[in-house]
């Protein structure tokens, strides 16, 4: 594949270093007011909530299997002699997942020949993707060496990390001022002033010479801001209790971790936990 690194790639601008001003940190994003229509914070609350469903729907709708094969098998730790054990089954678990979910990197010679001649961006997930998979989601940190990778990506393409986490913390393990970065699954996207994100959405930020900041944020969920924090206090109220458990507020979404429960009462309670608070808003 030919290479040049002259892309006129929509990098952020700004070489000044990202700062909470910058990057944006819940309702402090930008040290003017955003535009857009605002919402009372009781207008969600006229939603008439449904009743919480049965442990049988959890089963039959088939989330519980969803949030299993969505994350590759752990290695399990005897904690207090830290030994591994059961390596063979995680192994024989971990290529038959390596089946369903085939690593690009044994297709690359395919995909770079149907790239070709094609504008690429590269759109990078961050949780296991440039870092390792751990059991405190505040330890997932990069290591340099991707860092330099993810770094000299950017100078070829146009490169942005799109991941769960919020759009401040994904920044804060990355640190990369020329990347895009969309945090809350794609609800929170910080770019270049120079390039729109939005087509005029009403929610979306670009700064102006007057404001002299060079941002262009997209936040298309705006309006459910006062929702989120509603779904996360029923989080905390419903998985008090549950040891183990570890809850993430985003700001667009929120994240209720489960790695660390006992299995036998995961496999009871976190389905039906996600399950509840779903049908409620
Ligand atoms: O879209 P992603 O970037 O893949 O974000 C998904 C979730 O990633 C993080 O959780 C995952 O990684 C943790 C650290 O390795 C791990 O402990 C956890 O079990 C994984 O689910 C992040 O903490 C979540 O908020 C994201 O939703």
């Amino acid at each position: 594949m030919d290479l040049k690194s002259s892309h006129s790639s929509p990098v952020l601008a700004d070489p000044a270093p990202i700062n909470k001003l910058r990057l944006g940190v819940h309702s402090n994003l930008l040290p003017y007011p955003q535009p857009g229509p605002s919402f009372s914070s009781g207008k969600y609350m006229a939603i008439p909530r449904r009743k919480p469903g049965k442990i049988d729907d959890v089963y039959s709708n088939g989330w519980l299997d969803a949030m299993k094969s969505s994350s590759p098998p752990r290695k399990k730790l005897i904690k207090d002699f830290t030994i591994e054990v059961a390596a063979d089954d995680t192994d024989i678990a971990y290529s038959s997942w390596m089946l369903k979910y085939p690593s690009a990197l044994n297709s690359f010679e395919k995909i770079s020949s149907s790239a070709k001649n094609k504008k690429i961006a590269v759109f990078l997930d961050y949780d296991g993707t440039l870092s390792p998979i751990v059991d405190d989601p505040d330890h997932a940190l990069m290591s340099d060496d991707m860092r330099s990778v993810v770094r000299n990506v950017a100078k070829y393409f146009p490169t942005a990390i799109i991941t769960g986490r919020s759009r401040d913390k994904v920044f804060e393990l990355v640190g990369l001022t020329e990347l895009y970065y969309a945090g809350s699954h794609g609800m929170d996207i910080l770019g270049p002033a120079s390039r729109s994100l939005s087509n005029g959405h009403p929610n979306s930020i670009e700064s102006t010479p007057q404001q002299g900041e060079e941002v262009n944020l997209f936040q298309p969920a705006k309006e459910f801001i006062p929702m989120i924090d509603e779904v996360f206090k029923t989080l905390i109220e419903n998985t008090k209790g549950i040891k183990g458990v570890k809850l993430e507020h985003h700001k667009f979404c929120a994240s209720v971790h489960y790695r660390n429960v006992d299995e036998k009462v995961r496999n009871v309670r976190a389905g039906l936990l996600l399950h509840n608070v779903f049908m409620m808003f």
